[in-house]
């Protein structure tokens, strides 16, 4: 089952050639997961199980004695209806199950088959939206964590996008530039793998080494905590250089989160910029758009759509990275891993992402929150990546800049501004960069519709991804043992469940739109990849099935009504079957993907905490959710 990526082509070569080329080094390759075939037969047999069971329904829905019609028919179709739900979703699912991949890349080879000096330059695209849920101290470290990869320097720009406009964001990534001129040196020098500072000195002893940065680290902390607890105010007291105070002076009385002008500043320029053992830096950009509340901003995607164009108009970096400014990077050789996929020739002209899993630090011993979501970051994946690729979740994902514009055949030249030469940075942004970023500059044009990342939906990740493998795009996912990302989880129950609405919401606008995935779906892609999206898009509808199941059978046992076989029946065998198949398949899935049995346990009951939630939640506000 073991097959080569890079080697695909190698089978033709006529065996009788007496000295045949050498193969090309794999970079990466891929195997089948060995439980395949048992899940197809699995999902044979369980199709005709759920086949019986809602031929029992429509006969006893059919068959209601006179006496008892209404009250009986109507249990009688809940019961159908909530099979027949959970039998949609059942179905939906098993496109996970049809051919599930584990992919493994080898860094050693890359050297082998393309020079450093040839690689890929890298955009980081960091969001953030408001400093008070989402401290400037985690986004800093993120920064640093990605700044400070194993990878050209020069090549590396990161561009932080701050919804917020705030000056305490600013002023952190200010102090971020200079920590960072002694970081990276540090990292690279006692050969560091935990490269975001915080996750460093939490998990380190100090020795006389790491003493002097933990030091340094704490005094910057230190100074950001303090301007965070001023509120922003007074900021010019901390602040030496004019050059950077002048940045402050956008922040003019009439400047809030929802009405103000662009602020584009580049904090480092690699042109220029050295650190202090005098290598070159990365570039560091901060930008917060424009807004306006005559215009829409598209929340998250709109943040992003504009980091594409200011990055086009500074690095324009072919490969762009997506980050949230709660996940930091954990391996810093994790773009090497992407090159692997991005250099093989077969893969590479109609590949568009590779995803990372969202993976967390700080989740306790048994979940019980079920934040790990092992099914929506592992599992599922892994499901799709056999056949055109997982979707896009937001965060830990290296695009193709060139697959935002335009399906793999069309012959759109990437980026919309169409620059011929690389543009140069400059410390002073240009007018275009601030054009590019201004509220109007999207209308009336293709902008989140054609391209860039697509608007419509609260999820712009899932919609986004769908959209992209629409057009024939495909993408990989890259599950590498030691973590590449690691995020922050929603720490208490009424974060976990205010997370989840907003997905379902975001979800069924996609589901119900022009451009779901049944029809819409299975015309452009395929069966099996538009069942794959609409496990998702539908996903909601679950919390259907258990609110009837939390009530149904209790009214029926008041009322004397036997809804289930009794145990002498042999229709009580395929309740038995369907029970006991169903969680012990997914139990047996969740452990041997390294989880625990207490954890799947919990994950099971947040999902039923989480279904009944939705109903539970009419009083949602989605643009307080969304921080607008
Ligand atoms: O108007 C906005 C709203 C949000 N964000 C940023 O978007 C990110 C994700 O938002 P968050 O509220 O943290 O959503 P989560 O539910 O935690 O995130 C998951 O779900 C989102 C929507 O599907 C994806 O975008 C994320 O990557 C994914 O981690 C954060 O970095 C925000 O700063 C903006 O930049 N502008
Ligand atoms: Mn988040």
């Amino acid at each position: 089952m073991k097959r080569s990526g890079s080697n695909q082509n190698q089978s033709c070569v006529h065996s009788s050639t007496p000295i045949s080329p050498p193969p090309p080094l794999p970079l990466h390759s891929f195997e089948v997961l060995r439980r395949t075939p048992l899940n197809r037969a699995f999902a044979l047999v369980y199709a005709t199980a759920i086949s019986a069971l809602l031929y029992r329904h429509t006969l006893s829905l059919l068959s209601g004695s006179a006496t008892t019609f209404f009250s009986f028919s109507l249990v009688s179709f809940s019961l159908l209806l909530s099979d027949a739900v959970l039998a949609f979703m059942w179905v939906t699912e098993q496109a996970f199950r049809m051919r599930p991949v584990r992919r493994k890349v080898f860094i050693e080879n890359l050297s082998r088959v393309v020079d450093e000096k040839n690689f890929p330059a890298l955009d980081v695209f960091i969001c953030t939206a408001d400093p008070f849920k989402e401290p400037p101290l985690r986004a800093i470290n993120t920064a640093l964590s990605v700044m400070a990869y194993d990878y050209p320097t020069d090549k590396v720009s990161v561009y932080v996008s701050d919804d917020g406009g705030s000056q305490l964001t600013l002023f952190s990534l200010m102090e971020a530039a200079k920590f960072a001129t002694h970081w990276l040196p540090f990292c690279k020098e006692f050969r560091i793998e935990e490269r975001c500072p915080d996750a460093y000195f939490r998990s380190t002893h100090s020795c006389a080494q790491t003493e002097k940065m933990k030091i340094m680290y704490g005094m910057m902390k230190e100074k950001i905590e303090s301007v965070m607890e001023r509120r922003g105010g007074f900021v010019n007291d901390f602040i030496s250089s004019d050059h950077h105070r002048q940045a402050f002076n956008k922040w003019t009385p009439g400047f809030t989160r929802q009405d103000h002008p662009t602020v584009i500043e580049v904090l480092l320029d690699s042109g220029t910029d050295k650190d202090v053992t005098g290598r070159a830096m990365p570039n560091l950009v901060y930008v917060s758009r424009e807004k306006s509340s005559s215009w829409p901003h598209h929340f998250k995607a709109g943040a992003l759509n504009v980091l594409l164009r200011v990055s086009e108009t500074m690095s324009n970096a072919p490969v762009v990275l997506t980050l949230d400014c709660d996940m930091y990077s954990n391996d810093p050789r994790t773009p090497l891993r992407v090159l692997c996929h991005l250099f093989d020739p077969v893969v590479a002209p109609k590949l568009a992402y590779i995803q990372f899993p969202q993976r967390f630090h700080g989740i306790d011993k048994h979940d019980i929150y079920g934040n790990e979501q092992k099914h929506l970051f592992q599992l599922n994946p892994m499901g799709s990546d056999g056949s055109a690729g997982p979707n896009y979740v937001g965060s830990g994902c290296f695009f193709r800049r060139r697959s935002l514009f335009g399906g793999p055949f069309s012959f759109l030249s990437s980026g919309v501004l169409q620059l011929q030469a690389k543009p140069i940075m400059s410390a002073t942004p240009s007018a275009l960069s601030h054009h590019v970023a201004s509220c109007t500059f999207e209308h009336a044009t293709d902008w989140g519709y054609k391209m860039g990342f697509r608007y419509g939906s609260l999820v712009e990740d899932y919609y986004t991804g769908y959209r992209l493998q629409c057009e024939g795009w495909k993408s990989v996912f890259c599950n590498p043992n030691r973590a590449a990302f690691l995020g922050d989880v929603p720490l208490n129950l009424t974060d976990a469940l205010t997370q989840n609405r907003r997905w379902c919401v975001g979800l069924l606008e996609v589901g119900f739109s022009r451009y779901n995935p049944i029809t819409f779906g299975i015309r452009s892609m395929g069966l099996l990849m538009a069942l794959n999206y609409a496990h998702y898009a539908y996903w909601p509808i679950w919390s259907i099935p258990i609110t009837i199941y939390a009530i149904v059978p209790q009214l029926a046992l008041i009322n004397g009504l036997s809804i289930f076989p009794t145990m002498w029946d042999p229709w009580f065998y395929l309740y038995w079957f369907l029970f006991l198949g169903a969680y012990g398949q997914d139990a047996i899935e969740f452990t041997l993907a390294g989880s625990t049995i207490q954890r799947w346990w919990n994950d099971q009951r947040m999902w039923l905490i989480r279904g009944i939630g939705q109903v539970a939640s009419s009083s949602y506000n989605i643009d307080e959710e969304a921080y607008i």
